[in-house]
């Protein structure tokens, strides 16, 4: 099952990949003739009703498929208003080739006499609210037909993701849809036949700028939109809890405070004016400290912990009594990590360990390790938490999905790389789901790195990745 959020992405990275829209587009259409073939016989009559956007265009490409066939195409909407490329040369092409071919600009000009087979390429994933005009009343004038209906990838007027439809929609025998099944079809009383259309199993195995659709753009968004982060970390070291809050600002991020003990709080403020701080007293993170930042907790959006902690007894005990007694949504990170297979808690976790940490927790690591995706995804079940496993490939699991995010490079293994990605992964988990976040902050961290190391050659250092974030994040590999 995929959705259509997820579909687009998988689209986008297909593309990267080297596998444009356009040539999914004639693998639709293919599979759309491919089952009129089957449904009925040589010089049956086909009627095509395709709309403007990409649905239309597969129906569009089908006509071409269905040589055997006689086949009228009634576009819905002037051929100016097709509003995609793609769908817009196909319809270019069926009238170069003198196809018979019609314009509807009015519902009531829709003729579509008494045909063997109509199929359906109104509308598919793009559909928002009830069918407007003219598509209404050609779904209706659908349903009067005896012809066997066809759907391409949708009945028109049904939501894929949910199978609702608030107004008319077309009653389908059949549906063609493509690449994997849709929630939404559960619900539709007709035959489902999934086509394979092409796209590389690599699209949604490996993050690619499809995974970073779900963010928007950032002119859409305002602040407020985003959330905030509170970082606890910082005691024996200082610089981690400065580069995480930095790199979550830099993620998007409105706002982000720092508890950290009031003795290195001076010099966490060192590293920027702009990181707030709320100093807890002690020298260390220790017990007396788990009611107030449990507190502040409450008060944010998301919190990440760990960076700069250290491992000492107290300090590891607070952690596993913050975890136990937190409910929203934390990124564990570093020396934290240990105590996660121990506590038992109802937050959300996204554990960020390399390979020796995921060890330490008691996970199975594998030297052919991009084959061995099955030990995160096993471990994240056992764990109940989402998993972000960093290394050469990362690999993204949550005991159900899995991802691998192939961005970054050798220059990352410098200190405090891991720090920017916690701090990024804790931002966008304000904004997307768990493993989203995870996989979208492992994707544009070593997309920072690799601009970086393009920028300045090798020799990277931390800072260097969170400057590049936003651009990572939010601007286009074109
Ligand atoms: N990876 C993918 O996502 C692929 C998608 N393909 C096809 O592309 C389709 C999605 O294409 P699009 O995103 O262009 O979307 P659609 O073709 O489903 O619809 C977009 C058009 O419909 C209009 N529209 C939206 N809601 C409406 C309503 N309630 N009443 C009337 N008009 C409405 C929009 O203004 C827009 O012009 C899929 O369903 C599938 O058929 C395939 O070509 C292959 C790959
Ligand atoms: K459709």
């Amino acid at each position: 099952m995929i959705t259509s959020e997820r579909m687009a992405a998988v689209d986008r990275n297909a593309e990267a990949l080297g596998v444009p829209r356009k040539q999914l587009m004639e693998s639709s259409g293919n599979a759309v003739a491919r089952a009129i073939h089957r449904l009925a016989d040589p010089e049956a009559s086909v009627a095509v009703v395709a709309g403007r956007g990409n649905n239309g265009g597969d129906a569009l490409v089908a006509a071409r498929f269905l040589a055997e066939y006689d086949v009228t195409v009634h576009l819905l909407g002037r051929p100016e208003t097709i509003a995609t490329d793609i769908a817009r040369e196909n319809w270019a092409a069926l009238e170069a080739a003198e196809y018979d071919t019609e314009t509807v600009t009015d519902s009531a000009d829709l003729a579509l006499g008494d045909p063997d087979v109509v199929v359906d390429a109104m509308l598919g994933t793009g559909v928002t609210g009830a069918l407007r005009e003219p598509e209404a009343t050609a779904a209706t004038a659908i349903n009067r037909t005896d012809a066997t209906v066809v759907a391409v990838d949708v009945p028109s007027g049904v939501d894929a993701d949910t199978g609702d439809s608030t107004g008319v929609a077309v009653d389908a025998d059949s549906v063609v849809t493509f690449h994997d099944d849709k929630p939404g079809l559960a619900s539709v009383d007709a035959d489902v036949t999934v086509a394979e259309i092409g796209i590389p199993e690599a699209a949604e195995r490996f993050t690619g700028p499809g995974d970073l659709l779900a963010l928007g753009r950032p002119e859409q968004s305002h602040k407020g939109d985003f959330g905030e982060v509170l970082v606890v970390g910082g005691g024996p070291y200082t610089g981690a809890p400065a580069l995480t809050a930095r790199a979550a600002l830099r993620a998007g991020a409105d706002l982000v405070r720092v508890a950290c003990p009031e003795s290195i709080a001076r010099e966490v403020q060192s590293y920027s004016e702009s990181l707030i701080l709320r100093p807890y007293h002690g020298d260390r993170l220790a017990a007396a400290n788990v009611d107030p930042v449990l507190d502040l907790a409450a008060d944010h959006d998301t919190v990440v912990i760990g960076p700069g902690l250290g491992s000492h007894e107290e300090t590891l005990a607070a952690v596993s009594d913050i975890l136990e007694a937190y409910e929203g949504t934390a990124v564990v990170d570093a020396d934290a990590l240990q105590v996660v297979p121990a506590v038992e808690t109802d937050a959300t976790l996204i554990c960020t360990p390399h390979q020796g940490e995921l060890r330490k927790m008691g996970g199975e690591t594998d030297e052919d390790w991009r084959t061995r995706t099955d030990l995160v995804v096993e471990f994240a079940a056992e764990l109940g938490h989402v998993l972000l496993v960093k290394g050469a490939y990362d690999v993204i699991g949550d005991g159900g999905e899995h991802r691998v995010n192939r961005t970054g490079n050798p220059g990352m293994t410098v200190g405090g790389t891991g720090d920017v990605l916690a701090g990024a992964a804790g931002a966008l988990a304000c904004v997307l789901a768990p493993f989203e976040a995870a996989a979208v902050a492992a994707y544009a961290n070593g997309r920072a790195g690799d601009a970086a190391v393009e920028d300045s050659g090798h020799g990277l250092v931390a800072p260097d990745l969170i400057d590049r974030l936003p651009a990572a994040l939010w601007e286009g590999d074109e």
